[in-house]
């Protein structure tokens, strides 16, 4: 009996988990009748004072478990009024339907009443189109009387994959689901309209909770046994230098800020690549960070023949796009992990073919795009409905051989290799001007220290989360560095 709290699974996948429990011989009916016990537990312990269960059922096994919690609800005393259609005859929903004692009506019936508490049990992992006209409206007079709702697995409309409403969908203040979390229980704006989410055990053995796609939740156990070792011998070279390169003249905050997060992230170095113009200016806010004069990819190409440099960061306030992409060439070829973002992302708008032919062989390139520089990297990956956050970052990292960090609220970390994180812990305040230069500094000082891309990228969004719930929610980007810490 077991819940797997870090594996995502597609909803298609769990079909098949529930399909091996039931061949395992745990009964079909038991993990359903588990399920309602669960829902049924959630809504007293959250509305001990509600004065009706509104127990919405659809044709499947979610309205199963929906008949099943009506049931313990009815037993435990409570008022409860069922609505929706009869399910499919000889299924468990057909007997849990069975098993409830009381009549079913149309959802057209239901009027809202204070003291309503909505159980929604019409659609879950089943759901593969929009909710009809006559739910949609369901879905409209709860939110117009402000009804609570609790989810049985996910609200209804909402894609257990992708995260995305298909059309109407219930705002849920709790979503009970089961065995494991779905991809769209932490991807926006499936996460929001889920509410509090509770993961209940209802008796699938962990060794059936397993997916065949790749994907988890961002978690220790991806990056622990890559981590760098805090070892006493090491010298700051053998801890990693870091290239971060700086903006002209009036926009070289956003590289010293990476610059600054390398440092707290544990490089042992790391030196500002700057223009002349702008070595002055830069000098008189630098400390720890070393600087050096860089006015040409000839320039950066002779220096690159340092060995010692161990990587690098381009993008933050880069500003002349032209060139970038002429520093971004000497740096495919010098064989040493690569963190691009903004700017430098930006230089390839279009053009992602002649980027990822500069990064070709061992994947050693890592791009942070938000969500508007992914769309002006790969504006047919954006547009297509279809795709989940997962899947865009998945395609793009194939496409550039690259671990893509896809910025957001759920940031979606993918390798080329398929695997994939989503990150759904760091604190709403990140969202500020400066947070991801912070970011791309950190994962960069990570590679420095010679962190595979793919753990390095899933640390690093670990780091730059647990910075920003220490900052506070008052934090600017400026305040993160200090507040970056070794997980
Ligand atoms: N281990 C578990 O996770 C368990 C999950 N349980 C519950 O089972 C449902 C999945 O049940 P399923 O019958 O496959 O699908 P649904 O009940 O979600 O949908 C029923 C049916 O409805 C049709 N349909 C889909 N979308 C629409 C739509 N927009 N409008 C109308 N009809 C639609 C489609 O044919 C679906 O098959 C899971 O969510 C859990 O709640 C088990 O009860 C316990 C174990
Ligand atoms: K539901």
């Amino acid at each position: 009996m077991a819940i797997n709290a870090i594996l995502l699974v597609n909803p298609s996948t769990m079909g098949k988990i529930d399909a091996a429990a039931i061949a395992s011989g745990i009964g079909g009916y038991g993990l359903m009748q588990a399920a309602g016990a669960h829902v049924a537990a959630c809504v007293l312990r959250y509305y001990p004072a509600m004065v009706r269960a509104i127990i919405f059922c659809g044709p499947g096994n979610n309205g199963g478990d929906g008949h099943v919690a009506a049931r313990l609800l009815a037993e435990s005393g409570v008022d409860v009024c069922r609505y929706g259609v009869e399910p499919r005859p000889g299924g468990d929903a057909a007997r849990a339907h069975a098993d409830c004692p009381g009549k079913i009506l149309p959802l057209a019936d239901w009027c809202p009443e204070p003291g309503d508490v909505i159980v929604d049990a019409l659609f879950g992992a089943g759901l593969d189109r929009p909710v009809n006209d006559e739910v949609a409206a369901l879905i409209e007079r709860a939110k117009a009387a402000e009804t609570p709702v609790v989810a049985v697995d996910l609200p209804s409309g909402l894609s257990g994959r992708t995260g995305q409403p298909t059309g109407a969908c219930f705002q849920a203040c709790h979503t009970v689901t089961f065995a494991a979390l779905k991809p769209g229980h932490l991807l926006m704006p499936g996460r929001a309209l889920c509410g509090e989410m509770h993961l209940c055990d209802i008796g699938i053995p962990a060794r059936l909770i397993t997916g065949d796609d790749p994907i988890s939740c961002n978690h220790a156990g991806l990056y622990n046994d890559y981590l760098p070792a805090a070892d006493p011998a090491q010298h700051k070279y053998k801890r990693g230098h870091l290239v971060v390169f700086s903006g002209r003249l009036i926009s070289g905050g956003a590289a010293r800020l990476a610059a600054s997060a390398g440092l707290h992230a544990g490089a042992g170095l790391v030196t500002l690549a700057t223009p002349p113009g702008a070595v002055m200016v830069q000098a008189t806010h630098l400390t720890a960070v070393m600087q050096r004069s860089v006015k040409s990819a000839d320039d950066l190409d002779q220096w690159l023949e340092d060995p010692r440099l161990a990587a690098f960061v381009l993008g933050p306030g880069f500003g002349d796009l032209d060139k970038a992409r002429d520093f971004v060439t000497p740096l495919g070829g010098a064989n040493r992990p690569v963190v691009l973002d903004a700017d430098g992302l930006s230089a390839f708008a279009g053009d992602t073919e002649r980027l990822g032919g500069l990064f070709l062989g061992e994947t050693r390139l890592v791009i942070t795009p938000h969500e508007g520089e992914f769309r002006r990297l790969f504006a047919e990956l954006s547009d297509d409905p279809q795709l989940s956050k997962i899947d865009r970052a998945r395609a793009a990292a194939k496409i550039l051989n690259a671990v893509v960090v896809y910025k957001g609220p759920d940031t979606v970390i993918a390798a080329p290799d398929g695997r994939a994180a989503v990150n759904a812990g760091a604190p709403p305040w990140l969202a500020t001007a400066g947070s991801g230069d912070v970011l791309a500094g950190i994962i960069g000082a990570l590679l420095a220290q010679g962190m595979p891309p793919f753990e390095a990228s899933c640390a690093g969004v670990a780091m730059h989360g647990q910075a920003g719930d220490r900052a506070g929610r008052a934090m600017t980007a400026e305040d993160l560095p200090p507040h970056i810490a070794p997980l």
